[in-house]
């Protein structure tokens, strides 16, 4: 290494000069680590990916071949049915594509804590580590346990990072009284659990896992008083589940004056749409010490105002407002942002982050480093496909390798200045915000190369301020704290400061600190008074005509914000990183049960559908921007998938139709156009195999996954397509229904036998049901018509136990614990199986009447 890039900090004002001091030989070679990158892509072996890459596009070959011979070979007997199915056929191989080709180029990632260090960690020295804002947000204490929050709230405490850059931001939008006294309890254990964690070197530093574990605690365990002081810790802990119960115990029950705060006045919570911002800021430099003597970061109480009338806009308005508090109190220039039962799982997580983000030749492109989702608590066999590791760790590396993963919402590290809605500094094309609406061609003035000076002139003034040269701010801060006389004289400033309002709101401190770089808040600022504006800034009407949620923060518009908010930065010109600590950075829980797990990807489905429909649709948005083709493709694969459900569930329903009605999709088949089906069958097996084989996701999952496609395309999914439109045409507002994060003492499994009814189970069941009588009636059909029939039956099952084997997850599921399918299940089903079978027999679509000698192509019973 021997250029001076890589050398400077990317805070440059921080520069340590490590040049002019004297250093001994062991000194320099250490230097020269300090100086190599902070992470490295690791490209998948050549002899893994390649074999790949010809697979798919032999697939594809083979594709172009199957639908030549499809669509050249009607079914004269059966037209409407092969039309259906080719239909169905060509917006499968479509949706493949959309998701094959965002995988063309994954890769890995190294990282290397240890130059982390030696950059910024000198001894002697203060930290350099930039300081990193958490955010945790909850909703409702009934279905998020308070335990559940508090355990992730101790891992953020005990974090492995510079206490003084740890804070840790708790958004409650449940204003429960419950989540205000359980973090206040918090904050004591933590006084004791964060020494303990750190003079002990454990993990996961959330207690009730940690404590859970069944392996050697022991192992690797030095300190001789360890043992002593875990069984007291461990004790300490059982004492304050058991005070956080009783909290949760007392609050079962609203009393009839509303709730009372132990100082005897009322919570100012009590009604949960109508009531102020709250902030309690807990622990921090004065709120005591641990019982080590040390500091504790910040925690800090955040409910924002909420009042009839206003759109809340649910997670996202949560995030922005965390996002203004956390500016006007510490503004650090980076923020994780965790659900609330997503706890620190690898101490070491902070500064996974900090080895993309503070690395100078890498970091300054990065708005975000998103890490992998890990669960709890999933059955054996993750029977609903909770785990997801196809997304995680086959279409996430993929995306890696083209403009970074899409965020998840949860274990995600920010960059402040991206979500604030500046462009990536280095901009080799256009030098101020990329027009985000239409193709440049289409945008008028704006983008064509010939101005007139006058309108060249207005524009720059009109236009929101953006940083292209990232270290000049566009007015001082000083300025700004002056207030507005300082600008009389200044018209053209007076302009931008109008400008600066509109975008980020009317609060001076918050406008000053997004000046800061940095980050960090004044030291002249008293504490009473930022208390104050950060009230101010989570007031309901703060973000009136202002950009938040529109151009800045977490978007607004969709119940998958993250998938918004995330395509807004690539839009931009961004690039986002994924990174997998071989010990996973975070953990939570998902839900096991069927109707829960349902609903939740009713819920994802729902919110890409809204996507679909908004200004924001990948399709249409972003163009003259600097979104990569590939990015593009796979932000419209996350948002169109959820209309695949149509032709997912007509192409289930063909084998039951062929079944009754002897009828089938593919006329009698010829040896050459057999070669075309199994040749695309077994492409298909050996781009999942391969696949397998450089993600090392494992073919259980894998199957898994496969079959959730089927279960949830068939109900969330439709149900989704159905939501989003009716919101569209009917103005129907979607709610976002939080998952119940589960208590730990319940019975591991009998989560996962919980039966809810839910309408979501009416397709999948009445598929199944229409595809077991097809197979039934099929075979007893060629029983009683000899051996002749055989042949052609054969194609016919093959299809239905395609759809049966696809469905079975969902079958046992329907079962229950005691294997017995809840009534209302089975009259829905036969009521809807029956309707459709006489149906049927009345009309019978796909079939050509050959009657009389006119033979006529008819659709119905003529
Ligand atoms: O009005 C609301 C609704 C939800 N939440 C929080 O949002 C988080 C996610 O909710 P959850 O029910 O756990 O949803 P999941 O489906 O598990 O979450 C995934 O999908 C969501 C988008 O649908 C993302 O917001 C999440 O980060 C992501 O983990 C939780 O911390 C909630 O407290 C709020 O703060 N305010
Ligand atoms: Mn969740």
């Amino acid at each position: 290494m021997t250029t001076t890039e890589g050398v400077i900090p990317s805070s440059g004002s921080k520069g340590d000069s490590v040049d002019d001091s004297g250093m001994d030989g062991a000194d320099v070679s250490l230097m020269d680590e300090a100086r190599q990158p902070l992470s490295r892509k690791v490209n998948i072996a050549s002899s893994l990916i390649n074999p790949y890459r010809m697979v798919i596009v032999l697939r594809l070959v083979v594709l172009g071949f199957f639908f030549r011979y499809r669509i050249l070979n009607p079914v004269p007997n059966a037209f409407g049915l092969w039309l259906t199915s080719i239909v169905c056929e060509i917006w499968f191989a479509f949706s493949w594509i959309l998701d094959q080709f965002p995988k063309w180029f994954p890769i890995n990632r190294e990282t290397y804590l240890d130059r982390l260090s030696l950059r910024y960690e000198r001894e002697g020295e203060p930290s350099h580590l930039a300081a990193v804002d958490v955010f945790v947000s909850t909703v409702d204490p009934m279905k998020e346990p308070p335990l559940v929050t508090a355990n992730t709230v101790l891992s953020i405490l005990a974090v492995d990072y510079p206490v003084d850059k740890v804070s840790c931001y708790v958004s409650d939008d449940g204003a429960a009284m419950l989540t205000f006294e359980a973090l206040s309890e918090t904050s004591e254990f933590a006084r004791k659990w964060v020494p303990f964690c750190k003079n002990f070197n454990i993990e996961p530093r959330a207690p009730e896992v940690y404590f859970a574990q069944k392996i050697d605690y022991l192992k690797d365990k030095v300190q001789p008083n360890f043992v002593k002081e875990r069984r007291a810790m461990k004790r300490e802990y059982e004492e304050f589940k058991v005070r956080i119960n009783a909290l949760v115990a007392k609050a079962q029950k609203v009393p009839d004056e509303g709730w009372i705060m132990q100082d005897g006045t009322p919570w100012p919570g009590n009604n949960t749409r109508d009531h102020p911002g709250m902030i309690q800021v807990f622990l921090g430099h004065s709120g005591g010490l641990d019982s080590d003597g040390n500091e504790l970061p910040r925690l800090v109480y955040v409910s924002r105002e909420k009042r009839p009338g206003f759109n809340h806009h649910k997670k996202a308005g949560a995030m922005n407002a965390l996002v203004r508090v956390s500016a006007v109190l510490t503004n650090a220039p980076y923020f994780l942002n965790l659900d609330c039962d997503h706890y620190i799982n690898n101490s070491k997580a902070l500064r996974e982050a900090m080895c993309f983000m503070m690395d100078p030749t890498v970091g300054p492109k990065v708005c975000y480093v998103q890490f992998p989702q890990r669960f709890d608590g999933i059955d054996l066999h993750d029977r609903y496909a909770n785990r997801n590791t196809v997304f995680f760790d086959i279409n996430m590396k993929g995306l890696d390798g083209v403009q970074g993963p899409v965020y998840v919402g949860t274990g995600c590290c920010f960059r402040r200045q991206a979500l604030y809605g500046y462009d990536p500094p280095i901009q080799p094309k256009k030098p101020s915000m990329a027009c985000d609406c239409l193709p440049g061609w289409l945008c008028g003035p704006r983008h064509s190369k010939k101005k007139s000076g006058k309108s060249k002139k207005t524009e720059q003034k009109k236009q929101p301020p953006v940083r292209t040269d990232s270290t000049v701010p566009i007015f001082n801060l000083e300025d700004i704290e002056e207030g507005m006389e300082g600008y009389d004289d200044d018209k053209s400033l007076m302009m931008s400061k109008k400008n600066f309002e509109k975008r980020f709101g009317q609060s001076p401190v918050f406008l000053a600190s997004t000046l800061l770089e940095e980050g960090g808040v004044p030291p002249s600022a008293s504490p009473a008074g930022l208390l104050k504006e950060a009230i101010h800034v989570i007031s309901c009407g703060y973000e009136d005509k202002t950009d938040w949620g529109l151009e800045i923060g977490w978007i607004y518009g969709s119940v998958t914000e993250d998938i918004l908010t995330g395509f807004k930065m690539h839009a931009r010109g961004w690039r986002s990183v994924y990174c997998m600590p071989r010990r996973p950075a975070f953990k939570g829980s998902a839900p096991i049960n069927l109707s829960d797990r349902l609903n939740q990807v009713l819920r994802w489905a729902l919110g890409s559908v809204e996507i679909f429909l908004s200004r924001h649709c990948p399709l249409w948005y972003g163009y003259g921007g600097r979104l990569k083709f590939l990015e593009r493709f796979a932000y419209i694969n996350t948002i169109v998938y959820p209309l695949t459900s149509i032709p997912l569930l007509v192409y289930c329903t063909l084998p039951a139709i062929c079944l009754l009605t002897g009828k089938f999709i593919i006329p009698t088949i010829s040896n050459i156009a057999s070669l075309w089906f199994l040749g695309l069958f077994l492409s298909i097996i050996a781009t999942g195999v391969l696949e397998m084989r450089w993600s090392g996701v494992g073919i259980e999952e894998w199957w898994r996954n496969e079959q959730f496609w089927v279960i949830g395309g068939v109900s969330a999914h439709l149900f989704a397509v159905i939501q989003g439109f009716l919101k569209v045409l009917a103005g129907i507002d979607t709610n976002f229904t939080v998952t119940s994060k589960g208590s730990d003492d319940q019975d591991q499994f009998a989560e996962l036998y919980l039966f809810k009814w839910t309408s979501l189970l009416i397709p999948p069941t009445t598929l199944l049901v229409i595809n077991l009588v097809g197979v039934v009636a099929g075979i007893s059909d060629a029983i009683s018509s000899g051996y002749s029939s055989w042949g052609p039956l054969f194609g016919k099952l093959f299809f239905a136990f395609w759809v049966i084997v696809h469905l079975y997850p969902f079958l046992k599921g329907l079962m229950g614990r005691q294997n017995r399918t809840p009534t209302i299940v089975i009259v829905w089903s036969v009521l809807l199986a029956s309707i459709f079978s006489l149906l049927w027999v009345r009309i019978d679509p796909f079939l050509i009447r050959a009657t009389g000698p006119d033979q006529k192509l008819c659709g119905i019973n003529c």
